[in-house]
């Protein structure tokens, strides 16, 4: 048992909560634990005004909480799996997944009450390619601009008027009270979330096997498992953030079922496909359904990008 664990957090508002939230998990393990917050800047928070695919990606965001792990400077960090990266540096894992949020993504607006009620040609704002391309398959009609920056930037950006409606991520609004503001949250069928989205996980240094037993007790199984497809899915994508790869995974009485799409951003065309089975071959199902991507049209996507050989 460690007597004391230092978790390395960025600073905005929604990693401040979730840094929180798992400092009062641990405390409340009730083992006389000290817990203290190691919050930094990172690179990706420096450019949060650039797009994520112009500026190289997700990793971004982890890079410094990861290099204070390896320095001995903190001892977790704690993310949201949607911004983590396919592979860990040498010498960290991921260590825990808590039991996660609401995945979908959510309209939100201050004038219409769905997506369904926008009117013809209004004004969206979104950076993320995943949901630009869903979006432009639902609503080809839509004007969509980029919109990037922390949560309460984006929408502070909604109510000055710059958009009609923006979305985001559903979890993010629950964790920071701010659930009203979702007009709908979008059926995960129609509109696929993000590899990992509304997870939250924990990594830490391989060889820490005292904070890694602490750690195991904060693990959601149907979680880890639900991720394990996931990420295996985007892995063999390349695991590549300047392409709008889509992936959900629920599970219901031990079966798994895996959705995913793969959009091309020049095109718009998108690949769509899904698998179902036993939760417990959640990895082999993950890299079955990619595998079925790529042969239908994935591939010369993700080749045309450069993102796969
Ligand atoms: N890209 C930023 C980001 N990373 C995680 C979340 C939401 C919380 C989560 O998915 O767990 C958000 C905001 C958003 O997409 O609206």
């Amino acid at each position: 048992m460690p007597g004391l664990i230092r978790i390395a957090t960025r600073e905005s508002p929604l990693a401040l909560w979730q840094a929180y939230h798992v400092r009062d998990r641990l405390l409340a393990l009730g083992e006389g634990l000290s817990v203290e917050l190691v919050p930094m800047t990172t690179q990706g928070d420096q450019l949060l005004g650039s797009p994520l695919s112009a500026i190289g990606g997700k990793g971004l965001f982890v890079k410094e909480l990861e290099q204070a792990m390896l320095e001995g400077r903190a001892d977790i960090a704690v993310h949201s799996m949607k911004d983590v990266p396919a592979q860990q540096p040498d010498g960290l894992c991921l260590s825990a997944f808590l039991a996660g949020e609401d995945p979908r993504d959510a309209f939100v607006s201050n004038t219409y009450g769905s997506l369904a009620e926008l009117p013809q040609g209004a004004h969206v704002g979104t950076s993320s390619l995943r949901r630009q391309t869903q979006l432009r398959a639902l609503r080809p009609d839509l004007a969509i601009s980029p919109l990037r920056g922390n949560v309460g930037t984006r929408l502070r950006k909604l109510d000055e008027g710059q958009y009609d409606a923006i979305l985001l991520a559903a979890a993010g609004l629950i964790r920071l009270g701010l659930h009203e503001r979702i007009r709908e949250a979008l059926d995960v069928d129609a509109f696929v979330p993000a590899i990992g989205q509304g997870i939250v996980g924990i990594e830490c240094r391989t060889a820490d096997t005292a904070t890694r037993a602490t750690l195991d007790r904060l693990h959601d199984a149907l979680t880890t498992q639900r991720l394990t497809a996931e990420r295996a899915l985007n892995a063999r994508l390349g695991g590549a953030c300047q392409v709008p790869v889509a992936g959900h995974a629920r599970i219901a009485d031990g079966q798994l079922h895996l959705k995913a799409v793969v959009g091309d951003p020049a095109s718009s065309r998108m690949v769509r496909d899904e698998i179902r089975g036993p939760a417990s071959d959640a990895a082999a199902l993950g890299n079955t359904l990619a595998e079925r991507l790529l042969d239908a049209g994935a591939r010369a996507i993700l080749q045309g990008l450069g993102v796969i050989a």
